[in-house]
């Protein structure tokens, strides 16, 4: 424990390490093989083909392999100090200021579980249509086996952070290959129906057409989410290898794989249906409409508890930074009651893919910069050493001014701009995307920015 009673953090000792390689591949494999990946899969797929091959697949190769590169980084960070991301963003952003990344982080870790949640339970209120002939969502009378799936769900939830971290492991462990095996028979089925050259000749309406630069930004939005809880693993990790390569592989091979279910289901059902509609790409409605019954739903909770145990965990370690006094155990739980209650807000919003996209806006246009300042401060700024003790200490160097760290602040609130205008230029929609742009800005900004501060 790193002492200084208000501010004190717990930094884990070598000697209490004890994920392996397989660990941190399954973890990360399983946090990015879920129901929100597979949802995105489906919806750009709308990007369509490009020289034949899909331009969903070129995005996410391109953005997963750029921004988990970051997750290694932070990776290397929580393996060197044994401490939290959002610990370690008291270093940039002060440790008062340290409470903005906290924020963003929590209810973005509260978001992605309930997205995933809400997904699962759709999936399971399909199950209860089956088997009790409950209505389904969007029937009338159907929020009823929606919300019994929402409360099966966050039991299971409970179930797996009951012990911290360790079950998070468990679950890791067993969960990531029981979703293999689904996996494969899932996509068998897939292709017993539909050819692969049907999905590759398929052409999607013009009018639901999306830019391969907004593809390319919802797959770092989606990316960049995880990259903020990265330091939270590895901190339990005993060798570097184990902390940035591990991460590394086993996340773009759950982003890319998963995104290419998700677009071949959903373009399966369009060819089959002639109609193309990525509302309907979640991925409970598009099994449920290719006959995949059973085996997709299991694929589906599984999927939502490997990557919920990882959003939770996560989020569980930004509330510990906002609250020191609550212990890691209690914040995951507070964490998933809260998620579950955050689960009901489609119930009442109606569709679903607009809170996503609204969600996934949201997280990209804050999670950019904070990134960026963080790699930026540890390895171009503080020769990849960060002084344990002034991160508790108030008075120390990184207390700023009255804790914080305006000028940080200051490029959040640049980088934010600068998605937003970003985001107004069809060239960078078309093209690029606003998020590894504003990235780049930001990163050059606070690093001439601070060093001038300290020459001065
Ligand atoms: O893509 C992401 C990022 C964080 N959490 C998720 O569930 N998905």
């Amino acid at each position: 424990m790193e002492s200084n009673q208000k501010y004190a953090f717990e930094s884990i000792p070598i000697s209490e390490r004890d994920m392996n390689y397989w660990d941190m591949f399954a973890t990360w494999f399983g946090a990015n093989a879920n129901n929100g990946t597979w949802f995105i899969g489906g919806v750009i797929a709308a990007a369509g083909f490009f020289g034949g091959i899909s331009s969903a697949v070129i995005a996410s190769v391109i953005a997963s392999v750029i921004a988990f590169a970051f997750l290694s980084m932070v990776g290397y960070m929580g393996y060197q100090t044994g401490a939290s991301t959002t610990i370690l963003s008291r270093a940039p952003f002060g440790i008062r200021g340290s409470v903005v990344p906290s924020v963003i982080n929590l209810t973005l870790f509260m978001g992605w579980t309930a997205v995933n949640t809400f997904i699962a339970a759709t999936s399971l209120a399909y199950l209860f249509h089956s088997m009790f002939g409950w209505a389904l969502f969007g029937q009338p009378g159907g929020y009823f086996g929606i919300i019994v799936g929402i409360i099966i769900m966050s039991i299971l939830h409970l179930l797996s952070i009951i012990a911290g971290p360790k079950s998070v492991q468990i679950i890791e462990r067993i969960g990531v290959v029981l979703v293999i095996i689904f996996v494969i028979i899932e996509v068998i089925v897939v292709f017993r129906d539909v050819s692969f050259s049907q999905i590759a000749k398929y052409q999607v309406p013009m009018k639901s057409k999306m830019p391969f630069g907004v593809a390319l930004d919802t797959i770092a939005a989606a990316a960049l989410g995880w990259v903020v809880g990265g330091a939270d693993f590895t901190r339990f990790t005993s060798s570097k290898r184990i902390a940035t390569q591990a991460p590394y592989v086993g996340a773009i091979l759950g982003m890319v794989s998963f995104v290419i279910i998700g677009l071949c289901t959903t373009l399966s059902v369009a060819v089959t249906s002639g109609v193309f509609n990525p509302n309907n790409s979640d991925p409970s409605t598009v099994a449920n409409k290719l006959g995949l019954g059973l085996i997709a739903m299991v694929v589906i909770v599984l999927t939502s508890m490997t990557a919920n145990a990882v959003n939770i965990q996560s989020g569980g370690s930004a509330l510990n930074n906002l609250i020191p006094k609550i212990s890691l155990n209690k914040s995951l739980f507070i964490v998933t009651i809260l998620s579950m209650i955050l689960t009901l807000v489609p119930l009442i919003n109606g569709s679903f893919l607009d809170a996503f996209t609204a969600f996934l806006n949201y997280t990209g246009m804050f999670l950019g910069p904070i990134i960026a300042i963080l790699v930026v401060d540890y390895f171009g700024l503080s020769d990849g050493k960060y002084d344990l003790k002034a991160l508790a200490t108030p008075t120390g160097k990184y207390w700023y001014k009255g804790g914080i760290n305006w000028f940080a602040m200051a490029c959040i609130a640049i980088g934010v701009v600068l998605y937003i205008g970003l985001n107004l230029l069809p060239i960078v929609k078309a093209t690029v995307g606003a998020t590894f742009i504003s990235m780049i800005v930001v990163a050059i900004v606070y690093y001439v920015g601070s060093k001038l501060m300290r020459k001065a």
